[in-house]
């Protein structure tokens, strides 16, 4: 936390106190001047205390007011600097050791825990400690005994009862966590897999298991909430109890009426601010949890190593040259903090549970083998290279070196003869980047999706790229404002790697990497753009990953990928002549082509 949050902090804090300070102030004036009154003194005996009582009951409101101002401020900063800092260390390519609903939850739901631990917890209880300290000072000028006991039930209903709400909201936690991922598993089967449930008349059985849960959870959820309201009642107890021991003990000592009445209101005002702490406490637990999530994550270390002081961005044409390179990916991690079971997808936005933490994860490869193995390959200016290969060959591993979103084991690659360990991953991206695997379109208007890679394009460079990734036609019936859905939902296989296919263009980096633009589509589609593709990447530097042939005679080399290593490298013509995975797939594409 900075200088000016600490100040508005203090603030904060300041404002609280005056208010609770205000309120004792407002019941031990409006308590004496009651019981002064009832003895029928003059006029102008009463009247200090008269505009006392005034004075505390508007400041009061005023003051609660600035302190909601100012707390909600720096807790709404303080939770906008968490976030900030979050995507800060989400920027960098990183390990994923959270899947995606459990990093929205951490994002979301996390960070609001900052705001609470501000607001519900920090900022009440420096105010109830500054309340009950007052109230203290007062039994010790009026009768030293009340002090000692009010401290005694301060301190067991502002210290000893919120530690042990805390603690059992804990143990609770720890119950109730695998019960409400267990209920979120199922009711994730419930909605994801509804179709396949009412296909083969699973779905009452699936209903029955999802209700058993909810059943379960709630059970545990009754008895967690008598314990909280015996938690609450206990502290509503020990108020009453110091109050009945503070008037009896003034009784005792003879002090006056004015002087017990003054005692008891301000120990039964005392206890206000602090009795919250309790529900404070057991919020605190959940807190500390959420803060250790979010630590998690931002402790994630960069896959990435940054140099110290980056190379000059290499210009003009560009050669790379990958040399002997070995890429071996850490293990992946596990389905941490989801709820999701094997083969479910998890509910977007549901809380991360401690319990789902530390599945065990799915091994990176098969043991441990490196998924690039000694790639060795050149790419000159204006040259095409496919890579061809099995699923799992390593080929997006090659794209992603060379991208520098994984860090290479040994080997290395130089584009013209710079080493990329040498240039900042950013300014290696803007040099070679392109179609990606799983290319996203936002929930944005058609133009904004493509002004993604180029926020400066003038409609003119827009239209260029639309028309060379074959997308023109249907850009103007659709318009340049349709609103696309999210993940593309609204726009077509074929459309959708288009439109990423034209964001690449409209980047137009010096090298461009096309990771299987045809993937998934139908054979016609997936033909055209292939041969759209080959057209408009003529003489550009492009490394082309695919696994459909049809078009390849016109690059100028294909490397064959199998487990990582180059089985076979040559041209569409030679590799078709000679026996090998390459004929393979050629033959069978041609057969199913009749
Ligand atoms: N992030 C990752 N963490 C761990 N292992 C990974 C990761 N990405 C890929 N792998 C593993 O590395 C190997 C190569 O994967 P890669 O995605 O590069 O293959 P590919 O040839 O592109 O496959 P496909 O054609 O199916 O896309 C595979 O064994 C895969 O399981």
């Amino acid at each position: 936390m900075n200088r000016r949050m600490g100040t508005r902090l203090l603030w904060a804090v300041l404002a609280g106190a005056a208010a609770d300070l205000a309120g004792l102030g407002l019941i031990a004036a409006a308590a004496w001047l009651i019981t002064r009154a009832a003895e029928q003194p003059p006029l102008a005996a009463l009247s200090v205390a008269i505009v006392a009582t005034r004075a505390f009951a508007t400041s009061k409101g005023v003051f609660r007011y600035a302190e909601r101002l100012t707390g909600h401020d720096v807790a709404l900063r303080a939770q906008a600097g968490t976030r900030e800092r979050l995507y800060q260390a989400l920027i960098p390519p990183q390990q994923p050791r959270h899947g995606g609903a459990d990093l929205l939850s951490r994002m979301v739901d996390d960070t609001e825990a900052v705001q609470d631990l501000l607001v519900r917890c920090l900022l009440p209880a420096a105010a109830a400690a500054v309340a009950g300290l007052a109230a203290v000072v007062i039994g010790l000028t009026v009768l030293p005994v009340t002090a000692l006991v009010l401290t005694a039930g301060l301190v067991l209903a502002g210290v000893l009862l919120p530690a042990g709400t805390a603690a059992a909201a804990r143990r609770w936690s720890a119950r109730i966590a695998p019960a409400r991922a267990a209920l979120a598993a199922r009711v994730a089967d419930l909605v994801h897999g509804s179709a396949d449930l009412a296909a083969y008349g699973a779905d009452d059985e699936a209903l029955a298991k999802a209700l058993a849960a909810d059943e379960a959870l709630a059970a545990l959820e009754r008895r967690q909430a008598r314990v909280h309201a015996a938690a609450l009642a206990g502290g509503t107890l020990v108020q009453g109890l110091t109050v009945a021991a503070i008037v009896l003990l003034a009784q005792s000592a003879g002090a006056s009426s004015v002087g017990t009445a003054v005692l008891a209101l301000t120990s039964l005002v005392a206890f206000e601010p602090v009795l919250p702490l309790a529900a404070a406490g057991e919020r605190l637990a959940g807190i500390t949890a959420a803060l250790r999530r979010l630590r998690e994550v931002r402790s994630a270390t960069p896959v990435i190593a940054e140099p110290a002081a980056p190379a000059p961005v290499p210009s003009g044409p560009l050669t790379v040259e990958i040399d002997n390179l070995v890429v071996r990916h850490s293990p992946r991690p596990a389905a941490a903090g989801t709820f999701a079971t094997p083969g479910t997808s998890t509910a977007p936005g549901t809380q991360a549970t401690p319990a789902a933490e530390g599945t065990p994860g799915t091994p990176a490869q098969d043991g441990g083998r490196a998924a690039v193995d000694g790639v060795s390959l050149r790419l000159g200016p204006g040259q095409r290279v496919a890579i061809v290969g099995p699923s799992g060959a390593g080929k997006s591993t090659l794209l992603a070196a060379l991208m520098r979103l994984v860090e290479p084991e040994s080997g290395g690659i130089r584009v013209n003869g710079v080493d990329l360990r040498d240039l900042a991953a950013d300014d290696v991206r803007t040099l070679m980047t392109g179609l990606t695997q799983d290319p996203y379109i936002f929930r944005a208007s058609l133009r904004d999706n493509l002004r993604l890679a180029g926020p400066e394009a003038d409609d003119e460079a827009l239209r260029k790229a639309v028309h060379d990734a074959r997308l023109g036609g249907w850009v103007e019936r659709t318009g340049w404002d349709a609103e696309l859905g999210e993940d593309g939902k609204t726009v077509s296989g074929g459309q959708l790697q288009r439109l990423a296919l034209a964001r690449a263009l409209l980047y137009d980096p010096p090298v461009l990497l096309l990771d299987e633009p045809a993937e998934a589509l139908d054979e016609e589609t997936a033909d055209r753009l292939m041969a759209d593709l080959l057209d408009v990447t003529r003489d550009r530097t492009t490394l082309l990953v695919t696994h459909r042939l049809k078009g390849l005679e016109t690059v100028d080399e294909i490397v064959v990928l199998d487990e990582g290593r180059v089985v076979q490298r040559g041209t569409h013509d030679e590799l078709v002549a000679a026996a090998g995975y390459y004929r393979d797939l050629w033959e069978s594409e041609v057969l199913t082509r009749r």
